[in-house]
């Protein structure tokens, strides 16, 4: 008698993708909002009186939640007890409100508002945290900065959750399938999330000639409107799918507190943990400063507010090249023809050259950094897919390292060097972004297939929440340090700025970044060292960390 083969919807191929496009779009309109206000961090001390340290404290209270009130572990585990799908629209509601909150914060209708009033006087002194230096509030700080953090907080709180509830939904729905190669495509969304905020939000911010802050962060509410909707949209086929299997692991398995204690006696867990932390702490805050850091090294003319590199047309029309530049990537990818797959590439590189010349144009530091995660976008997904099929993550891992020491010493002692030769600095800044963005591809695409191989799967949605609460500590604290050490490495400046001798726009362009670069750098070291500890203790114990996620 032939055995009749129930199919489910993860069985399909195009149901497993459509369920991860609607995973990975959310994730790019959450990573919009994340860096919504870093390319316009001089608009913030222009308009709000947002100084350096005022920045980057509400750019670490994106983790201050997730880390001291430990939100990300009750996160993992109201993850690994309601499952994915209740999660996922739950970070999404959670994202939503916390965005609303930052988006009045700066609008004009919440300066000589009597919360201002309340924020000015408020807020100065947090008992307990203070003592500990870890307050996400000071005395001085501007009031829309302060209610800008309690935002941005409870926005963390959401995102983090939705990174650790898509990442459980990818093993969930491709676990035995290209794992590696969904997870490297929620990625690269992610960072064209990145790309494209890094275009538009200065772009929103002055638009009309008028300079408005706040309509940067309404374009990202908006956006993660759209985030909630992919959710709930997901958490029907997810239903769909434990109907069909009639699996509900959540149910059958209880996750334990205990469960907790596994992960944690994980030797390969806290490797891998410790690597991420230091890893992603020069990624990301630095990412809230690359933009400012480039005005601040290369030389820019003005253009004239007709000329055509000016216009928001040229904005539309670098934005359709980078889609190109990213669609041809992906393609490439997946195209099965050698010849097709020659093509794609060679319309990729074509359209990269064309993207980086209209940001040399443009003489604009957000539309060069736009570049960064673009090449992340490209390749993060071809990496993925060497992981399914040939292994290798370990090693992936040291290399992206050591491309992370050389990428931000270039950008510390070499970029500083062209000050004043336009061209020559371009080049530099585009070659270390780009190969910057290729370490942000080797180390994402590796480090995150390999978790599942470290813990067992009913506590994954926890080993992952761990993971990421570890992260958040450096995500917290860096983003902080480099605002402090910008200001106290630049004494001069800061001075100049208080007794009025130059202006905060002038200001806001001066910065030396040297100090702050060569700490970043010094991430990238620790997390070299542990790379090769890692692929040390992943031979001795048997993790098996550099084999394929598929056997073949
Ligand atoms: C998948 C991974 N995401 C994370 O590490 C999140 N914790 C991102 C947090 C960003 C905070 N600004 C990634 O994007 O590679």
């Amino acid at each position: 008698m032939t055995e009749k083969i129930q199919k489910t919807l993860r069985d399909s191929a195009g149901m497993r993708w459509m369920v991860l496009f609607f995973l990975a779009f959310a994730m790019f309109c959450s990573y919009i909002f994340m860096d919504i206000l870093s390319p316009i961090k001089d608009l913030m001390q222009s308009t709000r009186g947002w100084d350096s340290t005022a920045f980057g404290t509400m750019q670490g209270s994106e983790t201050f939640l997730n880390v001291f009130v430990f939100f990300l572990i009750f996160a993992g585990i109201i993850l690994d007890k309601m499952g994915v799908r209740f999660t996922a629209v739950l970070s999404g509601a959670v994202m939503l409100v916390g965005a609303t909150i930052n988006w009045y914060a700066v609008t004009e209708m919440f300066q000589g508002s009597s919360l201002e009033t309340w924020f000015n006087e408020n807020l100065n002194y947090i008992p307990g945290f203070d003592e500990l230096g870890i307050s996400p509030f000071y005395l001085g700080m501007p009031a829309s900065a302060k209610f800008a953090a309690i935002g941005f907080m409870i926005f963390g709180c959401g995102v983090e959750m939705a990174g650790i509830t898509v990442s459980r939904g990818i093993v969930k729905w491709f676990k035995g399938h290209e794992m590696a190669l969904a997870m490297g495509s929620e990625m690269a969304l992610a960072r064209l999330g990145v790309a494209t905020c890094m275009i538009f939000s200065p772009v929103f911010a002055k638009m009309g000639g008028v300079i408005d802050v706040s309509r940067s962060v309404a374009f990202g509410v908006v956006l993660l409107m759209i985030a909630l909707i992919m959710f709930i949209v997901y958490f029907f086929l997810d239903k769909k799918l434990d109907s069909q299997t009639g699996e509900a692991e959540e149910k059958d398995d209880p996750f334990k507190i205990s469960d907790i204690g596994n992960i944690l006696r994980s030797r390969g867990f806290w490797l891998v943990a410790l690597l991420c932390v230091l890893y992603y702490s020069a990624i990301f805050p630095f990412q809230k400063y690359a933009v400012n850091m480039l005005q601040c090294n290369l030389t820019f003319t003005k253009l004239s507010p007709e000329s055509f590199w000016a216009g928001n047309t040229v904005t539309v029309i670098q934005y359709v090249i980078m889609l190109i530049v990213a669609a041809a990537a992906f393609a490439s990818n997946f195209s099965k023809g050698k010849t097709m797959k020659s093509v794609m590439q060679v319309v990729a590189v074509v359209a990269l050259v064309i993207f980086c010349y209209m940001g040399y144009m443009r003489q604009s530091a957000e539309t060069v950094f736009a570049v960064f995660p673009l090449l992340a976008v490209g390749i993060t997904p071809i990496l993925g897919n060497y992981v399914d099929h040939k292994g290798k993550a370990a090693s992936m891992l040291v290399v992206g390292s050591l491309l992370l020491i050389a990428c931000h010493l270039t950008f510390a002692f070499i970029l500083p060097m062209f000050k004043g030769n336009a061209v020559g600095g371009i080049i530099v800044a585009y070659v270390t972004i780009l190969v910057l963005g290729a370490s942000f591809s080797l180390v994402p695409a590796a480090l995150w297939p390999s978790v599942p191989k470290l813990v067992d799967a009913k506590i994954i949605g926890s080993a992952y929440a761990l993971i990421f609460w570890i992260q958040n500590i450096g995500l917290w604290l860096f983003p902080l340090l480099i605002g402090k050490v910008l200001d106290q490495t630049n004494p001069q400046l800061v001075s100049d700025l208080k007794n009025g001798l130059i202006s905060p726009e002038e200001a806001a362009m001066s910065y030396d970044y040297t100090v702050p670069l060569v700490m970043l750098a010094c991430l990238g070291v620790a997390a070299l060292i542990l790379g090769f500890v890692l692929k040390i203790v992943d031979k001795k114990y048997g993790y098996r960390l550099e084999e394929p996620n598929i056997t073949e």
